[in-house]
């Protein structure tokens, strides 16, 4: 599903009027119409009580009065409150607005005094919020504030139209307040400010309403950027044919793991079998070799004496690695990889010569801080997965811009390393160079233990292998890894779980999405 921003969103609604010919007055009675069915589905109990619509002064105020229109209709309780003067309200909005007033739905306008307003809040059953959607352009000010500060102190189901007033679509924080919905009911597509964070704690569960916004539409015109969701994985995972072997599915070599850090490489071995791969094989310094020949048994080592004083591999075993690549389809590197001069010269040379997609992760990353150069002549595609202290060391910028602006910093990564970059956080977020880029909407805090990105890690390579283009793999793993800590989360309870877990629920997360796939339910 194609997220967009507020902007993109306009232009969508623009050419489905002007160039489909839909007119708005239908898009607008699609949005209402469905976002009273979604109050039905949800809220039924509340609405006996009443529910209590609070209308801005655009087209988003336009919603909440049809949706009054068809509360009334089924016969519950409704009034209207609007928070900008009648006179206000034109083009579909007025429409709108004259017919719930011919209706004779309740209706009152707020000026400076909210006191009534909140007392109806405090009667009402269910509040739904209709005061400000994509059109919101600046901080949030006098009786708008304080309605939705009272919104938020009531404790009642509230339903967001389109998107939780106040927060801003396009950057996902509150431009001064913003309400904080039980539900966001949003039209047509998901907004970035929905789903990246602190966005996603107003908008609580999100609902995508069917305006009928024409497909063609929506392919034509919305960016290649995704949210990866249930109805994305199910769309991109490939079933396997009853013919297939273990060739078909790819030999992926793993280069992880010095002293200290022999579980890095184990778990990555781990996220790759679990992710499908056909084979796994650890390149690793030989004296760890009994470690990983005891701990792995599904995976084969290839162990080298190449190696440093702190147990991880040196540049002298280059020609080795690389002609043990040549007839695999992936590799990983840099899980507990080791910080020593002479391995990062090592992977300076592997992430330029190795002709084969690779992942590359931790101290990688770190090998390559102010290096990038050696990403640019490499030979083929280049994943990487830094968490934002890594991809801060990476390009020389500070963690906390890097999170104030998580999508736009991993696109210009993107073009800046022309790789792949996975900046992985609360609501990961893909970026390629050629322009693709998306969200992920799986996933849960279970995930900041230790080891879990190494298993993301294996999990990426082992899509690689299994010939995935090197975005969707990077995507899907990002999405099913995430999805195997919401099962463990389910299962176990919302932390505790530890990495070798969720690369061992791995099939169960795949399991979840075939069978939505076989049921064709997304
Ligand atoms: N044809 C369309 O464009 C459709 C629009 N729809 C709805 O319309 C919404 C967008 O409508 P609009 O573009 O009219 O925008 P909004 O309804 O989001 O708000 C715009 C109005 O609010 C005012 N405003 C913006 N920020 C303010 C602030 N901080 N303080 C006070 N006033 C502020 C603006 O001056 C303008 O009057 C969508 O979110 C969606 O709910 C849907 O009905 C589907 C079709
Ligand atoms: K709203």
């Amino acid at each position: 599903m194609n997220l967009v921003y507020a902007r993109e969103m306009q232009a969508l609604d623009r050419y489905t009027i002007e160039e489909f010919g839909v007119p708005g007055l239908v898009l607008m009675e699609n949005a209402g119409r469905g976002t009273a069915e979604l109050i039905l589905e949800y809220f039924r109990p509340s609405l006996s009580q009443g529910a209590l619509i609070i209308c801005g002064p655009g087209n988003n105020g336009g919603d909440g009065f049809v949706i009054a229109r068809h509360l009334a209709q089924k016969g519950f309780p409704v009034k209207v409150f609007c928070l900008a003067p009648f006179e206000k309200f034109k083009g579909d909005a007025l429409v709108n607005l004259q017919i719930i007033k011919k209706m004779e739905i309740p209706l009152f306008l707020v000026n400076n005094d909210i006191s009534v307003l909140k007392q109806e809040i405090k009667a009402s059953g269910l509040i739904v919020d209709a005061i400000f959607g994509t059109g919101l352009e600046r901080e949030v000010k006098g009786h708008f504030a304080a309605a939705i500060e009272a919104i938020n102190q009531s404790e009642k189901p509230v339903v967001a139209v389109d998107i939780p007033s106040g927060l801003s679509a396009d950057l996902g924080r509150p431009l001064g307040i913003a309400v904080k919905a039980s539900l966001t009911a949003t039209m047509a597509l998901p907004k970035v400010g929905q789903v990246i964070y602190p966005g996603r704690h107003y908008v609580g569960e999100l609902k995508i309403v069917d305006i009928s916004m024409p497909k063609r539409v929506i392919a034509e015109l919305a960016p290649p950027r995704f949210l990866l969701n249930e109805s994305w994985a199910a769309n991109h995972l490939k079933p396997r044919g009853p013919d297939s072997h273990k060739g078909t599915y790819g030999h992926v070599a793993v280069l992880a793991g010095s002293s200290g850090k022999t579980g890095a490489a184990i778990l990555t071995c781990l996220g790759a079998l679990r992710g499908g791969a056909g084979l796994v094989t650890l390149i690793c310094p030989k004296s760890l070799n009994h470690i990983f020949e005891t701990t792995l048994t599904e995976a084969m080592t290839f162990p080298l004496e190449e190696e440093t004083d702190i147990q991880s591999l040196s540049y002298q075993a280059f020609d080795k690695i690389i002609s043990f690549c040549r007839d695999k389809k992936a590799v990983a590197i840099g899980p507990g990889f080791g910080i020593h001069r002479e391995t990062f010269e090592l992977v300076h040379r592997l992430v330029a010569h190795l002709d084969i997609p690779a992942v590359i992760d931790a101290d990688a990353i770190t090998a390559l801080a102010g290096e990038v150069f050696h990403l640019r002549r490499a030979q083929a595609p280049r994943i990487l997965t830094p968490h934002p202290g890594e991809l801060a060391r990476l390009l020389d910028i500070s963690k906390e811009k890097i999170q104030e602006n998580r999508l736009e910093i991993a696109r210009l990564a993107a073009k800046e390393t022309e790789s792949i970059v996975v900046l992985k956080g609360a609501a990961t977020v893909v970026a390629s160079p050629d322009g693709r880029e998306a969200v992920n909407y799986s996933g849960n805090p279970g995930l900041a233990t230790g080891g879990t990105g190494d298993v993301l890690t294996g999990l990426i390579t082992a899509l690689l292998a299994q010939g995935y283009e090197p975005f969707i793999a990077a995507s899907l793993g990002v999405y099913l890894h995430g999805l195997s800590a919401d099962i463990l989360a389910k299962r176990k309870g919302p932390f505790g779980f530890v990495a070798k877990e969720v690369a061992e629920t791995l099939p169960n997360a795949i399991k979840e999405i075939m069978v939505r796939k076989n049921l064709g339910q997304f």
